[in-house]
């Protein structure tokens, strides 16, 4: 492994009066469950650090404690210097620090300006000081957007460069970000990195949480790595590459399988297609249609159309990809072809049978599978055990029966058996699926879907929040499953993982295919163009 890990307390740094954060000590747990364990973290001034690590290894929990969103058992928060007690996000902002979360909380239709004032002072200015206070930040680090705009017509970049102002704007020091690269085009990341850059030249320090190595790479000064509730080294950026950081991501795997893990997910240089798989010779167009949707046209869930006129075809052993930005359509592309979702028109033929507008039971028969976006509302019942998540739709199979009647002893041998395969850190079968971490629910609902050998698999953004080895276990499924004949549709918002599986590529825009590409033929940034409605002529 290559680079110097720095691993003294918190990071290497001295501890003084110009650290902006010093967290250290931090114990958290649930229940029986250890979620961080002498955690500790550093914050130069004027700093990105990254935030990496496993699934479920406590990123999310160590800055639930500092936003005050949870109250840790034990440890010592320092903020200059001096200790404070941070009981509740009104503590935390009133201290400088602010968080971006995945989920941006936002009124949609309040204005730009009502959005980053909601809950403070308008002070001296009023509602027209604090619009060219607004536009004066924006210009100064670049974040572009109207404080007139409503917020629900913008897009989710826009949305995003929103919420960073509003942390700004309430004189934030220490900027927290969850995952903030996901659902932008490669062109808005670019812009969201010399953002970040403009923001930490000014002094402020930001924590950059994420699983795309590459993307830490590209922006982050050090990087603070964890593992099972602690941190366990901190590395400057200019002493790692993608394979160090990779094992240190990775830990438990041997060096070598870690280079195969950092290429596979190319993380190379940014823009870089990932190389091909080895399965490159295949020819998927051999196949006969397995999946063939023809002129649907379907509504959103306020009665809008989000999908018009569409016609795809995928074969046997085909992953068909699609790209886009959130919101184009891919939500309700996703539940048509899970047949969970009403289509107005057109027709979804599943092996020559045309499936629209059948019962879910018939779709599940036909051997669909799905892997939803929102697994937190359509993955799980969070209220429900893992055991009985696992059964869903599956009730009927012999395995999970006796006598005609559903054997919870063999649902539970089968569920612990599963959270073994699939790695799912959970206590037991008889764990609360909703108390699982982000990337163990979507490993849930991946087991589930993949357990069931289907025809037909329907996967939209199936790594999101996933670590780098269960995002390398997911696209090893994706090839067997492929390799077993399934039709494969992967509908992404990471152009990475698109170029990396994909055999052929189509980008939705507002509920049309506006591009089609094959492999070999991909280029991230016209991809971007299209994702961003640019006309192919244009
Ligand atoms: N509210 C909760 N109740 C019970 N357990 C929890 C709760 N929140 C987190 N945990 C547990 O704490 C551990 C750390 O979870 P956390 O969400 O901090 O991990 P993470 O590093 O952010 O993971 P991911 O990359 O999967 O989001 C996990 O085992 C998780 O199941």
């Amino acid at each position: 492994m290559s680079g110097a890990i720095a691993a003294g307390p918190a990071g290497g740094a001295a501890p003084g009066r110009d650290r902006p954060l010093t967290m250290s000590g931090i114990t958290k747990s649930f229940g029986t469950v250890r979620a961080l364990v002498d955690a500790d973290l550093e914050l130069a001034p004027g700093e990105v650090h990254g935030l990496v690590g496993g699934n479920g290894a406590g990123k999310t929990t160590l800055m639930n404690v500092l936003y005050g969103l949870y109250r840790a058992d034990a440890g010592d928060i320092r903020v200059d210097g001096r200790t404070v007690h941070i009981r509740s996000p009104r503590d935390a902002i009133a201290l400088g620090i602010g968080m971006v979360h995945q989920h941006l909380l936002q009124v949609s239709s309040y204005t730009v300006l009502e959005n980053v004032v909601l809950g403070t002072t308008a002070g001296t200015g009023g509602l027209r000081g604090a619009a060219r206070r607004i536009t004066e930040l924006s210009d100064r680090f670049g974040l572009a957007v109207d404080p007139r705009a409503r917020t629900d017509r913008l897009s989710v970049g826009a949305r995003q460069r929103v919420e960073i102002l509003k942390v700004l704007y309430r004189g934030a020091r220490v900027l927290v970000l969850d995952e903030p690269t996901t659902n932008l085009t490669p062109q808005e990341v670019d812009g969201l990195f010399v953002s970040l850059r403009g923001i930490v030249a000014e002094g402020t320090s930001v924590v950059f949480i994420s699983h795309k190595a590459r993307e830490v790479l590209a922006i982050c000064d050090r990087i603070s790595v964890m593992r099972d509730g602690r941190r366990i080294a901190t590395v400057p950026r200019s002493s790692t590459d993608a394979t160090g950081l990779a094992s240190l991501m990775v830990g438990e795997l041997a060096a070598e399988r870690t280079s195969e893990v950092a290429a596979a997910l190319g993380v190379g240089a940014v823009g870089q297609t990932p190389a091909a798989p080895p399965a490159e010779q295949r020819r998927p167009d051999a196949g006969r249609v397995r999946l063939a949707v023809s002129g649907v046209t379907a509504d959103n869930d306020h009665g809008v159309p989000a999908l018009r006129g569409l016609d795809l075809e995928v074969r046997a052993g085909e992953v068909l990809g699609v790209a886009g930005v959130a919101g184009n359509g891919q939500v309700e592309l996703a539940e048509v072809l899970a047949g969970v979702r009403p289509v107005r028109a057109g027709s979804v033929s599943v092996d020559g049978t045309d499936l629209a507008g059948a019962p879910t039971h018939r779709w599940l028969s036909a051997g669909v599978a799905y892997v939803p976006e929102d697994r937190h509302r359509d993955g799980i019942l969070g209220a429900a055990t893992v055991a009985d998540n696992l059964l869903l739709g599956a009730q009927r199979r012999a395995e999970h029966r006796r006598a005609g009647l559903i054997d919870w002893r063999r649902v539970r041998d089968h569920a612990r058996e599963t959270i073994d395969r699939y790695s799912i850190k959970a206590p037991g079968p008889d764990a609360l699926a909703g108390n699982l971490s982000g990337g163990n629910i979507q490993r849930l609902v991946l087991a589930r879907a993949f357990d069931r050998e289907p025809a037909v698999l329907v996967l939209q953004n199936p790594t999101r929040g996933l670590d780098l080895r269960s995002t390398r276990f997911v696209y090893d499924r994706v090839h067997e499953a492929r390799d077993r004949g399934c039709a494969v549709v992967l509908i992404s918002e990471d152009l990475d993982e698109l170029s990396l599986l994909a055999d052929r590529m189509v980008v939705l825009y507002s509920g049309e295919v506006v591009g089609e590409r094959a492999r070999g033929d991909y280029d991230v940034y016209e991809l971007g163009r299209l994702m961003a409605g640019v006309q192919e002529d244009a």
